[in-house]
């Protein structure tokens, strides 16, 4: 825990929430691989690639990942996902994701990675799971942090996509062992979800739990078709159930947590600004809400900046802060005693914080 003598004893100032939050064990169930590529690791691989027009200096990065709107986003995505090349640069990516989320006291994450994009890049299948396998039990050892894969269709590339994804995930022999889901990324308008329900059977009857993007950068109907077609246990942002009172209604009656993740809604501009942001809504209506960060360096954000942006929204102390984490960790697809370990660390460290 940080050194706080220097804060007042009485309340909680900003810094004072920022410390707690920074030292709060959490759970992160929302964050793409590629899209947590630190700025060192992009310009490492983009000096690796110089064809790329991904710029190589991180300073010049910041204005890369500046986006117009949510197409621009992937477009960008996209770039970055070209400069991953080999089993090596998947290896390296993934072990240095690890390293950031340890870093933030993040002890359990499922981070959503698109093997489709890879493969088709000409990636090895069996060279590319080895990778995310070999980084994961190294980060497990080095840093404490377990991690977990959800590996997503890119809807707008096709049923190709999806066909190839399902494959990955329910072959024996090819899909890794720290895969626990199924889900579905990129741009919503014009990829109608129920197409990928025979993708979705498949996946879950092979076992993995059902996690589809939806309610992102369309309306409530693409959440109903997310739950009632694909079956989905969480939602992707969710964003637009707030237009939908029996769609708030539903998602806390039968208990599916949405992984809401602020900043991204703005630097995407899915939401025009963070006050506008509908979590008070989802929270109002007895919506189980976790807290995520999708692609923080190429939003400017990491995971402790989202907890801080929804205490702010949210108006919450150590306590209300201390639930969220909590939230993630029940959310999660980690085994029951993980769970009780993670909860009981968080107890541990809020009741220390704020003992007198
Ligand atoms: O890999 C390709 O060749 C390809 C071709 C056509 C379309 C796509 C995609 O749409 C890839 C989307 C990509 O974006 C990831 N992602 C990251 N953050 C988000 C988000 O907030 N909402 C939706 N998708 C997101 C997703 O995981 C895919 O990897 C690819
Ligand atoms: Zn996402």
């Amino acid at each position: 825990m940080s050194d706080r003598s220097s804060v007042p004893a009485v309340g909680t100032s900003d810094r004072d929430l920022h410390a707690f939050i920074a030292g709060l064990p959490k759970a992160e169930l929302h964050v793409h691989h590629v899209g947590s590529a630190s700025p060192r690791i992009v310009s490492e691989l983009a000096a690796r690639h110089p064809d790329s027009k991904v710029p190589t200096d991180p300073e010049a990065l910041a204005d890369y990942f500046t986006f117009t709107d949510f197409a621009h986003f992937i477009d960008v995505y996209l770039s970055v996902v070209d400069l991953i090349r080999t089993p090596e640069d998947v290896r390296l990516l993934t072990f240095e994701v690890a390293r950031d989320l340890a870093r933030q006291q993040v002890r359990y994450a499922e981070l959503t990675i698109t093997p489709f994009s890879s493969t088709r890049r000409g990636i090895d299948e069996l060279g590319f799971m080895a990778a995310i396998e070999d980084a994961r039990k190294a980060a497990e050892a080095e840093f404490g942090t377990v991690l977990r894969w959800c590996f997503d269709i890119p809807g707008e590339a096709g049923l190709e996509s999806a066909e190839e994804t399902a494959r990955l995930a329910t072959d024996d022999r090819i899909r890794p062992e720290g895969l626990v889901s199924f889900g579905l990324g990129g741009p919503e308008i014009g990829v109608p979800r129920p197409q990928f329900k025979p993708y979705f059977d498949r996946a879950i009857a092979a076992g993995l739990h059902s996690v589809p993007h939806a309610g992102e950068t369309t309306g409530p109907q693409t959440v109903w078709d997310a739950l009632t077609e694909l079956r989905a246990e969480r939602i992707g942002h969710g964003t637009s159930s707030a237009q939908d009172p029996a769609l708030l209604a539903h998602l806390a009656e039968h208990r599916i947590p949405l992984e809401v993740c602020p900043t991204s809604n703005i630097a995407t501009r899915a939401v025009r600004t963070l006050d506008e942001h509908p979590i008070g809504e989802f929270v109002r209506a007895g919506v189980l809400v976790t807290i995520n960060s999708d692609d923080p360096p190429m939003f400017g954000t990491d995971l402790n900046n989202e907890y801080a942006v929804a205490a702010r929204l949210l108006d919450l102390d150590e306590r209300g802060l201390a639930d969220l984490a909590k939230n993630a960790v029940r959310a999660s697809f980690l085994d029951a005693p993980g769970k009780s370990r993670i909860e009981a660390e968080i107890d541990t460290y809020t009741a220390a914080w704020l003992a007198p």
